[in-house]
């Protein structure tokens, strides 16, 4: 299959709010106009660079897949939510599981962020890069005793309680360590976040969270625990919500909330918004963080609490990058194959979620985009399941050899890899102006398989 009916004048897309061409064939995605809205990002004659570092520079000291981080890309989102809510009194806490790296967490904790973390692993991790355990807050619908005994010793911020049984057994484990335990309850508002259905937490029928009629009850059985503080209340609807709507409307059924409770005699020392605020991948339009805080302040500052977010994509999404190299192309009658040195292994959000995540080159052809040449690919990994695609029907124009960069992979990319296949995780790098560090090493084969052990014949 050839011909990929792409306008001769296809770079005039940069200057519209769309980056893309939709062909017949498949989707052309201007990587000059998407790296405009990439701020990590840049061309430099026809070079793709993450600040002042070019990326075939990083490819070639690296390897292939690496994962790259732009460290002021982080910061800067970091200080776009403490700036937009200056107003109040408040903490970003960043959610963990998005992307765990030391190097990343340690760049945040410096700049003063909290952390919500949803296991012992998170917590442990951000202690290791400096965190404080003050300013954390633990979420999740499955905390065992051993992960709240922990917790509780550390000095944990707060828990983000999200059932009857949890809560009683913080009270008991609070008991046991003669400690008092800080708590909020999550609640679920059963608002639709208009998000993917795997991502969605605050409908009735999704595990998360004490219903919205539930909680004044439960806040009631709290405050009668012998070990528990009732500090809080903590929402989180879902993730990559592109509107605010959802976020008011689950802010005002907490606003209810937070009323009762104080006629009933419960008063909270802090809000808890949850994270959630989607990024661009491609042509999304998602607010920003400007008009996020513009929509919520008004109702927020009313009510004289300390605000918590927990966002995670938002400040990672776009200041990473998964590249790989282009392994075999397989070009046939009716699909042509890029298999290239990532898989879904190491980035699992096109396989799990559909996910259309961009794949732009680490060099363009320096004659401009050769239309002729562009052709419609599947980009594939090397892993035996169909499903294995980082993305389809995508008009590129590509050779053997030639490094990809899939973007807005800085967040659950590589916290959601693993060793499918028997291959090694990737490795990783942050780059700050042109300076850069490998921040995890390539996984070897040996390590997967060193804690094995040999069946013995007795
Ligand atoms: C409790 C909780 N807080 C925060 C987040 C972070 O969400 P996001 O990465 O969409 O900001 C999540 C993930 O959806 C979550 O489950
Ligand atoms: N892993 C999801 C986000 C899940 C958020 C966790 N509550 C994604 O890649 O989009």
């Amino acid at each position: 299959m050839s011909h990929s009916e792409l306008p001769a004048d296809v770079t005039d897309v940069a200057t519209g709010e769309s980056v893309t061409i939709q062909t017949e064939h498949g989707l052309y995605v201007d990587p000059k106009a998407l790296s405009a809205h990439l701020p990590a990002l840049s061309y430099r004659d026809d070079a793709l660079y993450m600040e002042q570092v070019s990326v075939d520079e990083l490819a070639k000291q690296y390897g292939t897949p690496c994962y790259v981080y732009s460290k002021q890309a982080i910061l800067d989102v970091y200080q776009a939510y403490t700036d937009s809510f200056a107003s109040l009194d408040h903490q970003v806490c960043y959610a963990v599981k998005a992307n765990s790296n030391l190097a990343v967490l340690g760049v945040l904790a410096q700049a003063g962020a909290g952390f919500d973390i949803v296991s012992r692993g998170e917590l442990m991790r951000v202690l290791a890069a400096g965190g404080a355990a003050s300013r954390v807050v633990f979420s999740g619908v499955g905390k065992t005793y051993g992960d709240i005994e922990y917790a509780l010793t550390q000095g944990i911020g707060c828990f983000n309680v999200e059932s009857i049984s949890e809560l009683t057994l913080i009270n008991e484990v609070a008991v046991a360590l003669n400690k008092r335990a800080p708590i909020s309850l999550r609640v679920n508002p059963n608002v639709d976040a208009k998000t993917h259905p795997y991502i969605s937490t605050g409908l009735k029928d999704n595990k998360f969270g004490i219903t919205h009629e539930d909680a004044l009850a439960v806040y009631q059985q709290a405050a009668d625990l012998s070990h528990i503080d009732i500090v809080g209340i903590d929402c989180h609807i879902g993730s990559q919500l592109t509107e605010v709507a959802p976020f008011v409307a689950a802010l005002d059924k907490v606003i209810e909330l937070i009323h009762s409770l104080r006629d009933h005699g419960i008063e909270l020392r802090h809000i808890d918004l949850g994270g959630g605020l989607g990024v661009r991948y491609i042509d999304e339009t998602p607010v920003s963080i400007d008009e996020f805080a513009e929509a919520l302040l008004p109702k927020l500052s009313e009510l004289g609490l300390t605000v918590f977010f927990e966002p995670g994509r938002s400040i990672v999404a776009n200041a990473g990058v998964l590249l790989t190299q282009v392994d075999v192309l397989k070009p046939t009658e009716h699909k042509n194959f890029a298999i290239v040195d990532a898989a879904m292994n190491d980035l699992i959000r096109p396989a799990l979620y559909q996910a259309e995540m961009a794949v732009i080159p680490s060099t363009l052809p320096s004659d401009g985009i050769d239309t002729n040449g562009t052709k419609p690919w599947d980009i594939v990994g090397a892993i035996c399941e169909t499903g294995d695609f980082l993305a389809k029907d995508r008009l590129l124009s590509l050779e053997a050899g030639a490094v990809l960069a899939v973007t807005g992979a800085g967040a659950y990319g590589f916290t959601m890899s693993s060793n499918y296949n028997s291959r090694p995780r990737a490795s990783e790098v942050m780059v700050s102006g042109n300076n850069h560090q490998l921040i995890r090493k390539r996984e070897t084969v040996e390590a997967l398989y060193a804690d094995e052990i040999l069946w013995q014949d007795k």
